[in-house]
């Protein structure tokens, strides 16, 4: 059993952007590779979670689509997905919407919630927001996300609260800085994080 699977959400319909984020390019490399990446230092391995319309773009490795019942139904099912098919007792999960986030602040994520000893989910909070799709989940809470996506919720950060999740403030981590954050779901969102 590997202990941490990284998933990058790589699904949706990127209808703010006009094309789909996951194959914008920052510094050369796809948007969801930049998220892959991040990941890949921490983790045992990366999981790419998308949809069926995306799956083909993806060079290979593990590309999963979301379950058929809840396909198009937004990043919970597909969080939700990958912590069904991969045995892993932590899943980091990344959007692939963050172009600016390195592989540090995963690393400063993992160190702190260990040293905390939290054993809920956890997420990081700033500029001004809690990020529940920057966060890291429990095998544990599998079948309890299940229960919430079968009552018809669809919100992560409603079943992150509901888990008792805890958020990390990005201020507390030692070299994070907001423009780590900057989620980029327009044009212009990508032109004013490149500029921070
Ligand atoms: N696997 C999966 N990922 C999703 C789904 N919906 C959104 N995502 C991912 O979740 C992250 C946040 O997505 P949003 O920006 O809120 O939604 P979006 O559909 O990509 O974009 P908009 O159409 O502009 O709202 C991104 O990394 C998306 O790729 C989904 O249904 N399944």
């Amino acid at each position: 059993m590997s202990s941490r699977t990284g998933v990058v959400l790589a699904g949706g319909k990127s209808r703010r952007f006009g094309r789909p984020k996951a194959f914008e390019t920052h510094e050369g490399s796809y948007f969801y590779e930049r998220s892959e990446h991040a990941l890949l230092p921490w983790t045992d391995q990366v999981v790419i979670q998308t949809s069926l319309e995306l799956q083909p773009l993806f060079p290979g490795g593990k590309v999963y689509t979301d379950m058929e019942k809840w396909r198009g139904e937004g990043p919970l099912a597909g969080l939700y997905t990958a912590m069904k098919r991969e045995e892993s007792e932590h899943f980091i999960l990344l959007p692939c919407d963050v172009p600016f986030l390195t592989s540090e602040v995963i690393g400063e994520m993992i160190v702190w919630k260990e040293e905390n000893g939290i054993t809920a989910p956890c997420a990081l909070k700033g500029n001004g927001r809690l990020h529940p799709l920057i966060s890291i989940w429990e095998a544990k809470d599998t079948e309890e996300i299940n229960y919430l996506l079968e009552q018809g919720e669809r919100s992560a950060h409603r079943v992150f609260l509901n888990l008792g999740g805890v958020s990390v403030e990005a201020a507390a981590l030692k070299g994070v800085t907001g423009k780590h954050l900057c989620n980029v779901n327009t044009e212009d969102e990508y032109k004013k994080g490149s500029l921070l």
